[in-house]
């Protein structure tokens, strides 16, 4: 007799997974390799930027209480006292009727408290005088201390993935060394007797393995390390030795394939052989309802579905929020977005759907269509894939302009658990119908 599995609520799997989610260690890389990583450390601000006034034009400086009196028709004539370019400062203070010849970025001489652009002066007895024909007000042209940023922000929070404005501020702030959370190693393995490798040429019933070469790259997207350690037969015996012996090797464990109820998918009996405490074997969502997900001794094994689409959303929903925790983010999930749908979707559903979507922005509002055939075995749409479309189950389909919430691929800000778990747009609509 075959097994009847009940099939538990998205939000409940995330929940049980994240049951078991884990910070990992930090370490330090050079700040020319920290494009990427994941800071894991909150960057605080340790002193003003910037850190003292300066000029933003190539002008003079100036005192403006001695401008009170410029005009065209009395021009004020003021004597040129020094130079000062980016990185020099003037020694001395500049007194009345005295101005500094004073470059963009460099340090207001003290005394003065405004900058007239070379354009709106005349210079005269080459350049040891210049005439001024408007007043100044105090601070004219002037970028403050700190005006950039306060000592004492929070500028970056840990977590955060490093974009080149964070490696800018790094640098700003003396960050030679960087504080980065170290990568979780997470392991694939593939499993199925139609598996041939990629450079295999196609025999009769045999397909090349796609899924374990698109999970190392959505674990390298999702910021974890991946670990390769090949594609097996369905064999109880080898499959699970490679699992027992990969999960010592890793901090997560992926497997595709051999979840469902199927003669040949070992997957339920070698977690029953290692022990492991299944979380859940079906999850109320298309594709990936066969999603398995257990634990041993607290380490996470993702048993993904074989299809293709089914596996790739199971790996976004599921161990990507595992992987960004690891990282030290607080926004682990993908980020959720709310946006017009751009086609009919009448298939009806009692599960929730992750449809493959493709994100564009259509005279200013972000519409979402789906890439093309939603079948959980496809795997020439996901490439054109930037957004899983939400359509929550139970209703008789969606219509083009209705709003859905999506959640972004590409992004990598994420989003918290509990925007995540937040009602999605489409539930909030059927429960105002009273649906
Ligand atoms: N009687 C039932 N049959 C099935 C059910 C069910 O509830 N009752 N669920 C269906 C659903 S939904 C899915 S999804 C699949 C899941 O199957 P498995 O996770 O057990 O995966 P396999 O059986 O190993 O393979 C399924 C499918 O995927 C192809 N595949 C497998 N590995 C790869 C790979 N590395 N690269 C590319 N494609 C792969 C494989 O050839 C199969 O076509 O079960 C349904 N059946
Ligand atoms: O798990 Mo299957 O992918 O629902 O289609
Ligand atoms: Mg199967």
């Amino acid at each position: 007799m075959v097994e009847r599995r009940k099939p538990i609520k998205v939000n409940e799997a995330v929940t049980r997974v994240m049951r078991y989610a884990k910070q990992g260690s930090v370490k330090f890389v050079p700040i020319e390799e920290s494009y990427g990583e994941f800071l894991a450390d909150d960057l605080i601000a340790d002193h003003p930027v910037p850190p003292f006034d300066r000029s933003p034009y190539d002008g003079f400086a100036i005192r403006s209480s001695d401008t009170v009196n410029a005009s065209s028709q009395a021009p004020l004539s003021f004597k040129v006292v020094g130079e000062i370019g980016a990185g020099s400062v003037f020694n001395g203070t500049v007194g009345p009727m005295e101005t500094v010849r004073i470059m963009t970025g460099a340090q207001i001489p003290e005394g003065c408290d405004a900058v007239i652009m070379f354009e709106l002066v005349k210079e005269l007895a080459g350049g040891e005088w210049i005439q001024l024909k408007r007043p100044l007000e105090s601070g004219d042209n002037i970028s403050f201390a700190g005006e950039d940023t306060e000592k004492g922000e929070v500028l970056v929070k840990k977590g955060t993935y490093i974009n080149p404005g964070i490696v800018a501020l790094l640098a700003t702030f003396g960050y030679k060394q960087v504080p980065v959370s170290v990568k979780p190693k997470v392991g694939v393995i593939a499993t199925g007797s139609e598996l041939l490798d990629v450079d295999e040429d196609l025999q009769p019933g045999k397909i090349r393995n796609s899924n374990a070469y698109m999970v190392l790259s959505q674990i390298k997207r999702a910021g974890g390390e991946a670990i390769y350690f090949g594609q097996f037969s369905d064999d109880f015996e080898t499959c699970f030795n490679q699992v027992k012996n990969a999960l010592e090797q890793v901090d997560f464990l992926i497997t595709t394939g051999g979840v469902s109820v199927g003669d040949y998918d070992y997957l339920p009996a070698i977690y029953e052989k290692l022990g492991a405490n299944v979380l859940f074997n079906k999850v109320g969502m298309r594709p990936g309802s066969v999603t398995t997900i257990s634990e041993l001794d607290g380490q996470l094994l993702f048993g993904l579905s074989g299809n293709p689409s089914a596996c790739y959303v199971g790996f976004e929903l599921f161990t990507r929020p595992i992987i960004r925790t690891y990282l030290h983010s607080v926004h682990p999930t993908l980020k959720k977005a709310e946006a017009t749908l751009g086609t009919d979707f009448p298939k009806p559903n009692p599960f929730d759907r992750f449809v493959r979507g493709y994100l564009s922005f259509e005279t200013g509002k972000l519409v979402a269509t789906p890439v093309g055939l939603d079948k959980s075995n496809v795997v020439s749409t996901l490439g054109r894939a930037n957004a899983l479309i939400v359509l929550p189950g139970g209703t008789k389909g969606y219509e083009n302009g209705m709003q859905v919430s999506v959640l972004l691929l590409e992004d990598q800000e994420g989003d918290t658990l509990e925007s995540f778990f937040s009602p999605n747009i489409n539930d909030r609509r059927s429960r105002r119908n009273g649906e």
